[in-house]
């Protein structure tokens, strides 16, 4: 091993040019998914309170997202309704609708920007319990496996029949990515993703999503007996190859920095498209850092989402897509 003075590592980090030809990952507009928050009405945009800059949608202005993510380079959205309080219910059967928030959204950004734009549509039933959970539950609120796995099946190919080009399973119930695989095939759907949130923990990071989906104040308890407990890792992979063998085409691990070591092994051992998600809290944390004074949200916002594709990650679901996309094509 060759060393100092004859090897200098702060050589090729002299000058611009040089960091730049030198650096192993980039990240670009195409590794960026956008989530967008879907509410009802025309011409609403309602703020998000715990996520400061980031609104609700009425249908209209979700297609204009969709065109700015196409005009951005951005390749896929990420859907998440506010069901209104009278359309939740104990079983959350809003969720097979055809006419639901989330199928009109989906037809009219298909409508406007067909194949210009993937659309990526969660699957859980939360947005649509009187309770918050995303499965249906038992008399003592047990989130029931096998029960909820069917009402995922049937929101899927609704989600599917409405146009949607990616399934993202978030409920983390067992082996609901096969039922879903087999009933998409089933029903001729054959070229429509899956992507599991495979590896999904327990996490503290998910506060303002909740506000923004209109569950956090009908959540009662946590969802520990189904996301994973934050100190498993090995656990992690077991939830991978398990989705994988039933059909998953891309896993995501779930919420994003404080798991990247996750995403990093996910990489490593299975080599599969892996994708993470800068929640709710993680953004809500930046801004609330360069709302203090304490941080340049511009060299943050890149910093981390390179960070991601540094560790193995095909791509990033993140509030900041339609931002970082600016500044990276600047
Ligand atoms: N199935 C629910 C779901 N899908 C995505 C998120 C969180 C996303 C975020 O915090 O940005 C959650 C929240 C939860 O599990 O309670
Ligand atoms: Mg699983």
């Amino acid at each position: 091993m060759t060393t100092y003075p004859m090897t200098r590592l702060r050589r090729t980090r002299a000058t611009a040019w040089s960091r730049a030809m030198h650096r192993e990952v980039l990240v670009t507009p195409a590794d960026l998914i956008w989530p967008l928050f879907v509410t009802e009405g025309d011409g609403v945009e309602d703020p998000i309170l715990s996520l400061p800059g980031v609104s609700r949608w009425s249908v209209d202005g979700i297609v204009a997202r969709a065109k700015e993510a196409v005009a951005l380079g951005i390749p896929c959205l990420a859907l998440f309704p506010n069901t209104q309080p009278d359309r939740r219910s104990e079983d959350g059967k809003e969720a097979l609708n055809p006419d639901n928030l989330m199928c009109r959204a989906i037809k009219a950004i298909k409508d406007a920007c067909g194949d210009d734009i993937g659309v990526l549509t969660d699957v859980a039933l939360d947005p649509y319990t009187s309770h918050g959970q995303d499965g249906l539950i038992d008399e003592q609120g047990y989130v029931l496996n096998d029960q909820t796995v069917e009402m995922l099946v049937g929101q899927s190919l609704n989600q599917a029949a409405a146009g949607a080009d990616i399934i993202a399973p978030s409920d983390m119930m067992d082996g609901r990515i096969g039922a879903i695989r087999e009933a998409l095939e089933g029903a001729g759907h054959i070229n429509v993703q899956i992507m599991s949130y495979a590896a999904k923990y327990a996490s503290a990071f998910y506060g303002p999503f909740r506000d923004a989906v209109g569950s956090r104040g009908l959540l009662k308890g946590n969802k520990k007996t189904y996301q994973m407990d934050p100190g498993n890792a090995e656990e992690a992979l077991r939830e991978v190859e398990m989705d994988l063998a039933e059909g998953a085409d891309s896993v995501m691990v779930k919420p994003g920095l404080p798991y990247l070591d996750i995403a990093c092994r996910v990489k490593e051992t299975f080599g599969v498209p892996v994708f993470a998600y800068q929640v709710s809290g993680e953004y809500a944390m930046i801004e609330a850092a360069v709302a203090a004074g304490a941080a340049d949200r511009d060299a943050m916002v890149l910093e981390t989402l390179v960070s991601f594709k540094r560790a193995g990650c095909s791509g990033v679901l993140t509030y900041h897509a339609a931002h970082a996309a600016r500044l990276m094509s600047k």
